[in-house]
């Protein structure tokens, strides 16, 4: 509407105005508005178009599509976070809400802590009435995987997709390498994989950012929730009947704020995010319960029985992407500016990657894949010190637990290669005689967890791929 200003305070209402998908294109619209201001239009494009699709998978792709319009919308609900939601056209269930309204108030958590916002009780997605909340389902999990089975592999570019890419080459399950977003370093490893890939296009819309110039709430949103969104569309179209990801136990586990409680900036990539929408996507898309729902459509996450150390551990015995992967974060923006060498060496990610990685690797290899050693700089030491939960909290970033922190640089600590380099030796000083050692220990820490959604024939293939 002309003459339509952006002004948070006065804004009553987020509304969902439509979503749609043109198969001969590919590229789906995701349509949402303030008030009676203008649309604001997020598009998702999926190659391979034109795709020709029977009865059940149009309709299991139109089912997906609206859960990723509801979840996608949270990009643009934050700029505001008005008292009302609305959905208009054809009303959601109370499990769609009751989804929706933990990702909207978990996944907006830093958001809300960061801008001094309370959400609880704020969020409500109108659902219809549908009686009983319906039960989990859960059913098929255990007997995906077997021979066809085809998945969506999510790649972000770092060390924990390349694993997982790794475990599922070793177990013979086809794979389709697949990201979001324009990112040449991740396409660099992509290709490095050697094996099929699709790169699917996404594109916020405009307003947002005149928004954000405009004085719109802003902070972190639980992108991986809607990357999985995307990929679990994707595979609809696609013909895959798993979507996966690589995220580790240790993401579970947010930062300690004193005051307020936990805080988890990747909470999307958590076990509840996780055990949610794979649920979600069992009982709405998938399984032959009912009319227009696909055989089977899979989420999981290869690395939940894994701490972020076992991975790193993982990740050390082959070199083969050394000279490819990143998992620092500033590579990632949609604008601004990249690290120049891939690792820009000062933020949360970098000290915790070099650290996760340096009990399992050869020293000279870690220096040459970042350039330096981060571990013999003075500068870094307030870094680790969040890191290593000492007199802060740990960074709002996607890194491992304190005791994971803790743990690994104990070990350094031990060994004559890295004890006498600046943040070691002050830890070794400073820190480790306030701490018990039997809380220092790395091994308990490369366990295995039983909680995780993998479906069980390919995890006891996978067994012996990592060593358990
Ligand atoms: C690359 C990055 O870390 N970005 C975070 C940063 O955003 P910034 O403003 O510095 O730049 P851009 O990423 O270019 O974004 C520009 C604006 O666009 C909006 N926006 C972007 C993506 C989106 O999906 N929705 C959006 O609304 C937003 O208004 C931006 O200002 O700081 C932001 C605030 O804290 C973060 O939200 C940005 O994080 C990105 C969404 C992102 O993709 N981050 C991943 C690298 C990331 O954090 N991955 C985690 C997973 C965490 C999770 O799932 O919650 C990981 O590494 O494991
Ligand atoms: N652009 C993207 N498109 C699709 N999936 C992504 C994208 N970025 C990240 N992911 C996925 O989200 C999950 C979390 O990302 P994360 O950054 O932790 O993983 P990573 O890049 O593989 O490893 P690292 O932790 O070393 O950065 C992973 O499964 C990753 O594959």
């Amino acid at each position: 509407m002309s003459g339509w200003r952006f002004d948070r305070d006065a804004i009553r209402t987020f509304r969902f105005v439509h979503c749609g998908f043109d198969a001969r294109t590919g590229v789906a619209r995701l349509a949402y508005a303030f008030d009676d201001g203008p649309e604001m239009i997020e598009t998702v494009t999926v190659p391979g178009a034109p795709f020709a699709l029977d009865d059940a998978r149009a309709a299991a792709a139109m089912r997906v599509l609206r859960l990723l319009h509801l979840i996608a919308g949270v990009s643009y609900y934050k700029a505001a976070v008005p008292g009302e939601i609305r959905i208009e056209g054809d009303a959601i269930g109370a499990d769609t809400a009751a989804l929706l309204e933990d990702i909207y108030v978990n996944g907006l958590g830093e958001f809300a802590y960061r801008n001094g916002l309370d959400l609880h009780g704020r969020i409500r997605f109108p659902a219809r009435d549908d009686g009983a909340p319906v039960a989990e389902f859960e059913a098929g999990v255990g007997t995906a995987a077997g021979p066809g089975a085809h998945a969506l592999v999510a790649i972000g570019g770092g060390k924990d997709s390349l694993v997982s890419i790794e475990a599922l080459r070793a177990a013979g399950v086809a794979q389709t390498v697949s990201w979001i977003g324009g990112s040449q370093l991740i396409r660099a490893c992509a290709e490095r994989t050697g094996l099929p890939t699709l790169n699917i296009g996404r594109q916020l819309a405009a307003e947002l950012f005149e928004f954000n110039r405009q004085g719109a709430w802003n902070g972190h949103i639980p992108v991986t929730a809607i990357n999985s969104a995307i990929l679990a569309f994707a595979a609809v179209l696609v013909g895959a009947d798993q979507v996966v990801f690589s995220n580790e136990r240790s993401a579970s586990y947010g930062s300690l704020i004193e005051g307020t409680g936990e805080v988890n900036h990747q909470w999307s990539k958590g076990w509840a995010f996780e055990r949610g929408f794979g649920a979600w996507l069992q009982r709405h898309a998938a399984g032959d319960t009912g009319a227009g729902r696909i055989s089977a459509l899979h989420y999981y996450s290869l690395l939940r029985p894994f701490s972020e150390l076992a991975v790193a551990r993982q990740f050390a015995r082959s070199d083969r992407y050394d000279a490819h992967f990143s998992s620092c974060n500033r590579n990632f923006h949609l604008l601004g500016e990249r690290p120049v060498n891939r690792w820009c060496g000062i933020c949360p990610k970098c000290h915790f990657v070099f650290l996760a990685l340096a009990p399992f690797m050869p020293k000279p290899r870690l220096v040459a894949i970042f350039g330096r050693n981060l571990l013999d700089d003075a500068a870094q030491i307030p870094g680790y010190d969040a890191l290593l939960e000492y007199r802060d909290h740990k960074p709002f970033e996607c890194v491992g637990e304190g005791r994971e922190s803790r743990a690994a640089m104990a070990a350094l600590a031990q060994r004559p290669e890295w004890r006498e380099d600046a943040v070691v030796r002050r830890f070794a000083r400073d820190i480790a005689p306030q701490l018990n050692p039997a809380d220092l220990a790395l091994e308990p820490l490369l366990g295995i967890d039983g909680e995780h959604r993998i479906p069980a024939p390919l995890w006891e293939r996978l067994h012996a791929h990592f060593g358990a």
